[in-house]
């Protein structure tokens, strides 16, 4: 079944095309990284799915409905920068995020509500090895604690889609090994559709079940804004190896006006 589905979406910021024709099926379950070269989109094809862009054209249905205006629920998202409140315990972050789901207007539970909220809270914490840091402030939390505890947080609400935009790409590389090893089972077991964007190929490779490779095709130098990027690789990589999904979408050819050139692979 398909959980996301974009259908020829277009992105345009005044007269600068940053996403064009973008058409994808993303199935319930799938973990999907995204890739590219800086600044083609990755972040606001997210930032689309997530609800805080609409499409300039095109159509983007989550679960086949329609995009709501603001984010739901439905939707989790952790970022590369630590987003979690600095004035607030570990526990107290991870707290929040279900009393503002129950209590949107206050914030605050109490009695049987708040016990069962505390609980679930703490469950959070152990499962991504945060049990022991649950009083301590996010300054007193290393950077790979931090994205932990962000990442209990966007799990909170126990999202159908969590959406990971470059989540490691500022811890070293042995956290973020631990990290890798913390969010594969996270997603199987909670049976969510993840799609991460990183700059890491091997961590792409690594953790999807489906690779999507953006880059801008064709590029006129006298007018960069001039064309978008496209989905120009999409791997399945669920199977033994990388091998082209159906709907596999070939780089474009660029038209034959000499001013335009063309760039075969993303670098990530
Ligand atoms: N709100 C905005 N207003 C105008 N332009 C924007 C806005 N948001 C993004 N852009 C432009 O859209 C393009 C794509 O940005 P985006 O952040 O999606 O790229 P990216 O592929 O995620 O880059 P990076 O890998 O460097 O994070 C950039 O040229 C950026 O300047």
């Amino acid at each position: 079944m398909s959980e996301i589905r974009a259908h020829n979406v277009w992105m345009e910021y005044g007269d600068q095309i940053v996403l064009e024709s973008i058409s994808v099926d993303i199935a319930s379950g799938a973990f999907v990284s995204v890739v590219g070269p800086s600044g083609c989109g990755k972040s606001t094809f997210l930032r689309m799915i997530l609800g805080q862009e609409r499409p300039t054209r095109g159509v983007i249905t989550v679960g086949g409905a329609a995009l709501q205006a603001e984010p739901g629920p439905d939707r989790g998202v952790v970022f590369q920068r630590y987003s979690v409140f600095p004035h607030l315990t570990a526990l107290q972050n991870v707290l929040i995020a279900f009393e503002i789901a129950e209590s949107p207007f206050t914030a605050k539970l109490f009695g049987a509500k708040r016990k069962a909220a505390s609980e679930k809270a703490n469950a959070l914490l152990e499962a991504v090895g945060l049990s022991e840091n649950a009083k301590k402030y996010p300054s007193a939390l290393s950077g790979g604690q931090q994205q932990r505890l962000a990442i209990a947080q966007a799990l909170a609400r126990e999202p159908k889609v969590l959406l990971l935009d470059e989540p490691f790409g500022a811890l070293d590389p042995g956290t973020r090994a631990q990290m890798h090893a913390l969010i594969k089972p996270l997603w199987r077991e909670r049976g969510m559709t993840v799609i991460m964007v990183t700059h890491d190929l091997k961590e792409a490779f690594g953790l999807g079940t489906r690779l999507l490779a953006f880059d801008r095709p064709r590029i006129d130098p006298q007018a960069p804004e001039r064309y978008g990027a496209r989905i120009i690789y999409d791997l399945d990589l669920s199977r033994d190896g990388p091998v082209p999904v159906l709907g596999f979408s070939r780089p474009i050819e660029p038209s034959t006006t000499s001013q335009e050139t063309k760039r075969s692979m993303p670098h990530a």
